[in-house]
């Protein structure tokens, strides 16, 4: 297990974080507003490049086998019309749904090409002994999945306890190992943009491949705003480590314009080479079936 020194969270701490909640929701309308015409011509290209960034999910107490294949075949061909030749990112299931998925994907001969995203760490609420939720990380792992969300314990962000919270995430990531980590900060609940911005930053200190805004179950989820104050702290990480962190917006994200502002506002903010799998996902249950009609009128 790698020993935390206090130095590791000294950057961030010292930086003097300060976000004027009425500055940042201006500063989306400003981004959605000038790539308004670039939107209006690319709008059905948009929506393709958006499906392929989809961690296509189910999350319900009721997913059974049957449902997890069907989701796993919808991954596999979520637009009737490009056949093969587009997929999803991931599917994310429960850890006892991983093995479904898993084995799902094998007989389709795809487990290289889609990827299989567990929620881990006592999802949603993170409430567990961390003894519980390492295991359930080894457990996802051992299933057959190669991303793991994990979430925070908010009640170490509402508190500051930055430390204790960097110390948990690492111990996440050493759990991972070669899989991706993705971390769920659950935006909704963390008061301020201050402390989006600190779990931000120190989830990504701790080795954060991804970092998620919620879990789909809060009452506030995903929303723009926020997007851009972990766009910033991405861009600050970046500046500082030079290693690049995803971003994964999840939870409400349900119409196809929802999906086509969020690669603008990364476009604007993190460029086109974040506009990939690898530095940017859709966390979404019900947008595939949203975008294929849209693309159908
Ligand atoms: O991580 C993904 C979310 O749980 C999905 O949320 P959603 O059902 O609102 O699309």
């Amino acid at each position: 297990m790698v020993l935390v020194t206090s130095t590791c969270l000294d950057e961030a701490i010292l930086k003097d974080v300060h976000i004027v909640k009425h500055s940042v929701e201006h500063h989306v309308k400003v981004i959605l507003n000038k790539y308004k015409v670039q939107e209006k011509e690319n709008f059905k290209k948009w929506l393709i490049k958006a499906v392929t960034l989809i961690d296509l999910t189910t999350l319900s107490g009721d997913d059974t086998r049957s449902n997890v294949t069907r989701l796993c075949v919808k991954a596999a061909k979520p637009l009737q019309e490009h056949g093969n030749k587009i997929k999803t990112a991931a599917v994310c299931v429960y850890p006892n749904r991983v093995y479904d998925a898993y084995e799902t994907l094998k007989h389709m001969k795809l487990n290289n090409e889609i990827n299989i995203a567990s929620v881990a760490t006592g999802f949603p609420s993170g409430l567990y002994p961390l003894c519980s939720r390492l295991q359930e990380i080894s457990f996802a792992i051992s299933k057959g999945a190669n991303e793991i969300d994990v979430v925070l314990d908010r009640s170490l962000v509402l508190g500051g306890k930055w430390d204790m919270l960097y110390n948990e995430v690492l111990e996440m990531r050493n759990a991972c190992g070669k899989a991706h980590l993705k971390v769920i900060l659950g935006v909704g609940e963390l008061g301020t943009y201050e402390n989006v911005y600190m779990a931000s930053m120190v989830s990504m200190l701790a080795g954060a491949d991804f970092i998620k805004t919620s879990t789909g179950k809060e009452a506030v989820n995903a929303t723009l705003p926020v997007g851009l104050v972990m766009c910033r702290a991405i861009q600050d990480y970046y500046q500082m480590k030079g290693r690049k962190v995803g971003l994964k917006p999840a939870g409400g994200i349900k119409t196809a314009r929802d999906a086509v502002n969020w690669l603008v506002l990364v476009k604007s903010q993190l460029g086109d080479e974040w506009l990939t799998p690898k530095l940017f996902r859709i966390g979404a249950s019900s947008l595939l079936g949203v975008i294929e009609k849209e693309l159908e009128s």
